[in-house]
């Protein structure tokens, strides 16, 4: 992955931001989701830049592109491996990396923030970046539970602020939500929801209200199959076999929670118990409690309802 500085000086310098497109991103956190979101941004044929806290972490963002883009080339180009070849080289040239978040974001026309789910940690990035980043750039967050206002609330350029949610794993998953504050503009939104499209995803939106419209309901009926499994009235794989013959879902409730990670899971329930104690819907479990105290956090390690570890 190049180093931001050389790309910068070769392909930015001459660019200067056009009226509407948004054709330079900077994603902000190069993890699961991060990595994600910068893979597809290249692949539509935006010049990406993505930001980590350190080299190595760079590096394992750029492997995981790659990876990924394999296996997309592997489907999209079945009848033409070469092509295929050239798509992911193309697309890995689109991006580049840099420690610096001020750096990586001095050309942006669009910002998508994917970094780790902490109010504070990210109002502080967003005001950083509110100095750093052009006039015209506009900021989003990915943030699965936490309010996009409140996340805004540093920065001056509140009507260039949303929320752009996407799903994991994101070359996979067909929808973003699209979210917009009380101040996000009309023209911010128009381009959040274009680019959405531009980036193959269909976009749905919602007003900024806890876990927007999937995960407040997907979080409720994961602690209610806890409650369930707690109660003794079934086994976690009946249950996941009940929801995906039953009602189609793709993975069960426990096999998606030891996808996305209890340690997630249980960030978002504490943090809408706290902001909402009198909801029974997100009264805090002791199972799932005693599972991240125990670092059974699912897929990430090695054990969760299932078990990951290679036999
Ligand atoms: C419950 C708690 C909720 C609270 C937390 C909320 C978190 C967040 O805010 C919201 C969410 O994201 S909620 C979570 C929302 N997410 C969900 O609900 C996920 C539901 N689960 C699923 O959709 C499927 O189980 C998976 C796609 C995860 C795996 O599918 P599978 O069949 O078991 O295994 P497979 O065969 O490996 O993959 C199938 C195909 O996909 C392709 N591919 C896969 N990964 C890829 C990648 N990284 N790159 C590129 N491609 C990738 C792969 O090539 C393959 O293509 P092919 O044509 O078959 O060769
Ligand atoms: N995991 C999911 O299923 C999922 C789905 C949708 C949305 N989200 C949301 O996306 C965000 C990221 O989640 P994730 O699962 O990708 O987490 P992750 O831990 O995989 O990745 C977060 C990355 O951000 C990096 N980071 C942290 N602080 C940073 C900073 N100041 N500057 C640059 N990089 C920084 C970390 O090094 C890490 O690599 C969270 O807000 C989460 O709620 C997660």
């Amino acid at each position: 992955m190049a180093a931001v500085s050389q790309v910068l000086k070769r392909s930015f310098s001459s660019s200067s931001p056009m009226a509407g497109a948004i054709k330079n991103v900077t994603v902000i956190g190069g993890g699961l989701m991060g990595s994600g979101i910068a893979q597809i941004a290249a692949a539509a044929g935006q010049k990406v830049v993505l930001v980590e806290t350190n080299e190595k972490l760079l590096q394992g963002a750029n492997s995981r592109i790659n990876e990924s883009l394999k296996r997309v080339a592997k489907k999209q180009f079945k009848e033409n491996p070469s092509a295929g070849e050239s798509f992911v080289q193309e697309t890995m040239g689109r991006i580049s990396g840099t420690t610096n978040p001020s750096e990586g974001a001095a050309s942006a026309d669009l910002i998508v923030e994917a970094i780790v789910e902490n109010m504070g940690i990210k109002q502080k990035l967003f005001a950083t970046l509110d100095e750093a980043a052009p006039k015209h750039t506009i900021f989003a967050s990915n943030t699965s539970s936490l309010s996009i206002t409140e996340i805004a609330s540093q920065c001056q350029r509140k009507d260039k602020f949303g929320g752009l949610h996407f799903f994991n794993p994101v070359p996979v998953m067909k929808l973003l939500e699209v979210v917009r504050t009380n101040d996000t503009s009309d023209e911010t939104y128009k381009k959040m929801m274009e680019w959405g499209q531009e980036v193959g995803k269909t976009c749905i939106t919602c007003k900024d209200t806890p876990g927007f419209v999937v995960n407040r309901l997907l979080v409720p009926q994961l602690a209610e199959a806890i409650r369930m499994l707690e109660r003794g009235d079934a086994s976690p794989r009946d249950i996941d076999t009940a929801m995906k013959l039953g009602a189609g879902h793709p993975m069960g409730p426990f096999e998606l929670a030891d996808y996305v990670g209890h340690d997630t899971t249980k960030f978002i329930i504490d943090g809408w118990h706290e902001k909402m104690p009198e909801n029974p819907l997100f009264k805090p479990s002791e199972l799932l409690n005693k599972m991240v105290k125990e670092g059974k956090l699912g897929v990430k390690s090695g054990e969760g309802f299932y078990s990951y570890k290679k036999k």
